[in-house]
């Protein structure tokens, strides 16, 4: 049978409009199936709404503290419909890259209905059937919700519904403090939400490293966040009009936590419910897709990218891995995905950003494992800023080779390039340190970091020993020198 398509994308998210666009321009016949609205979660639900409330709430923030700056303000409001209408126009703003006009014109058939698998080679798509060679399904993931009692007939909301509220709430319980939990909480703690984080994690941002966890620890509470690390969401009671949330802890210890409302942000699931997988032989575990190095599932000719791949839930890795599966699901000699070098940023204030592996896992899988910091305390720049909280920290294996970057402080996620492109190319921590920085700027906290690694090898005692021989011999031969012209 004739097919009608060399590629069909399930999914219009980023995974999926980078699939599909690429496909496309390199002269592919592809369809994109889309059950909601082309950009996905990261321009909608993500992403993009999120980082335009981060900033709204750091501009209360820098406006609450204006007096530091010597700056006296009279006073401010934080008008949060007014803040919302900003955030829906940023999403806008952002999505006419999106339009299905857009990759019409790209020449991609795009269908805004829901895809399902017959076969591996045939897509229904609202009671019509697409034929084709190859598919990506890059359908996303979503919020899990754990099993608390009473939090159904209590009421919560996950992400997509915090980005919808019309009213602040007066206070708010955050359940789970990943990167969605500790950004939400900030961001309503700056708005002036009386806000309580939840968390099983004794730290918030778990899979960092705990000296980066700790300083955001110190941060959030600092900014009015009631801190619970170690603590569960057990079950949860109305009161009042008030939500009461029992919390307990590893030895049993309970304690009550009340808000108006309740934000969930505890994990992600990939979402494949309605793909009818089965059809395609395509396996699926708990985190995600089943796939290979080549993103391959377990249906020859079906690849995956993006969240339903369960690997780095990021949208920078989602175009990564989008650009690796079309060119598979196109071509005979297939790409290698390399997870080697993956960085991200969460996007509290101060950020943290990270690459490779943390002190614990260098220590654990590598011998000559050292760690240079440098605290942005000791930064011209970051003082002249008022932005001193936070550090750089580098980790390094035999010959200063850079196994993982750690920053958290003022524009960690731009900050973090400079790691990840070291890291990348295999250039040792010691070329950071002689590559000459701009005075006065925040990237300095990286040279200085990496000027640790010289002073090290250079300054132990035994090179110090042969430093002060050699300057006690040029010191003698510059007295025998001076005495021979006196005597001539
Ligand atoms: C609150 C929040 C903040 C975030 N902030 C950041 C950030 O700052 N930086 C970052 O890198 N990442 C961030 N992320 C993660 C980022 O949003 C995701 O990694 C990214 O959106 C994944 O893209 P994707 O294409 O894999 O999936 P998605 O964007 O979820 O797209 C999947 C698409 O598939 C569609 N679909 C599903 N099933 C079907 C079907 N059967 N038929 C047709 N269509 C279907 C869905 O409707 C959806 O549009 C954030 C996530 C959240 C929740
Ligand atoms: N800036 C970014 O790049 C960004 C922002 C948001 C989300 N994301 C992506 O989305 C993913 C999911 O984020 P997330 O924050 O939902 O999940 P997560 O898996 O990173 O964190 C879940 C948190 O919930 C806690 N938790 C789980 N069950 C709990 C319970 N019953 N009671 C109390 N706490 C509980 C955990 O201890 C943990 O702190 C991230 O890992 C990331 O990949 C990225």
């Amino acid at each position: 049978m004739a097919s009608n398509y060399d590629l069909v994308v399930i999914g219009g998210g980023t995974a999926g409009l980078v699939s599909a666009a690429g496909a496309a321009s390199l002269g592919a016949r592809v369809a994109l199936v889309e059950r909601d609205r082309l950009g996905g979660d990261c321009l909608y639900t993500g992403c993009v709404p999120t980082k335009a409330l981060v900033k709204s709430a750091r501009v209360a923030h820098l406006v609450k503290n204006s007096g530091e700056y010597g700056v006296r303000n009279l006073g401010y409001e934080v008008d949060f419909p007014a803040v919302m209408g900003r955030m829906r126009r940023v999403i806008e703003e952002a999505g006419e890259h999106d339009s299905p006009e857009r990759f019409r014109k790209l020449g991609v058939d795009v269908f805004l209905e829901e895809a399902r698998f017959e076969s591996p080679y045939r897509i229904s798509v609202d009671g019509r059937f697409l034929e084709t060679q190859s598919v990506i399904v890059a359908t996303g993931s979503h919020s899990t919700t754990p099993p608390v009692e009473g939090l159904e007939e209590a009421g919560y909301v996950d992400h997509v519904g915090a980005l919808a509220l019309k009213n602040l709430p007066r206070s708010l319980i955050v359940v789970g403090s990943g990167p969605i939990g500790s950004e939400f909480a900030q961001v309503f703690a700056r708005f002036g939400s009386d806000v309580s984080l939840v968390s099983t994690s004794p730290l918030p941002l778990p899979k960092e490293d705990p000296e980066i966890g700790e300083i955001l620890r110190g941060v959030l509470v600092s900014g009015g966040v009631e801190f619970h690390g170690g603590y569960r969401a057990e079950r949860v009671r109305m009161e009042g009009g008030e939500k009461v949330m029992t919390i307990i802890n590893e030895a049993g210890h309970e304690r009550e936590v009340r808000g108006e409302e309740i934000l969930v942000a505890a994990g992600r699931a990939p979402t494949a419910g309605s793909l009818a997988l089965e059809n395609a032989g395509v396996e699926i575990e708990e985190k995600g897709l089943t796939v290979d190095e080549h993103l391959r599932t377990t249906a020859p000719n079906v690849y995956a990218a993006g969240d339903i791949t369960g690997k780095y839930l990021f949208t920078h890795v989602a175009e990564y891995q989008a650009r690796n599966a079309l060119r598979n699901a196109l071509f005979p000699v297939k790409a290698k995905v390399d997870h080697r070098v993956v960085p991200w940023t969460t996007f509290t204030d101060p950020e943290v950003a990270r690459v490779g592996l943390t002190e614990e896992q260098a220590r654990r899988e590598h011998d000559g494992v050292q760690v240079f910091r440098q605290p942005f305390g000791g930064v011209d720049r970051a003082m002249a800023d008022g932005e001193t909280t936070g550090l750089v920290k580098i980790v390094t294996g035999k010959r200063g080779r850079i196994l993982g970057g750690h920053i958290i402080g003022p524009d960690a996620g731009n900050l973090i390039h400079e790691v990840v492109l070291a890291m990348q190319k295999n250039i040792p921590v010691g070329t950071l340190s002689t590559t000459i920085h701009v005075y006065p700027t925040l990237a300095q906290a990286n040279q200085r970091a990496a000027d640790n690694y010289y002073r090290e090898k250079l300054f132990d005692a035994r090179n110090q020993r042969i430093f002060s021989a050699f300057f006690g011999a040029r010191r003698g031969i510059y007295r025998l020198r001076e005495k021979a012209r006196r005597w001539a």
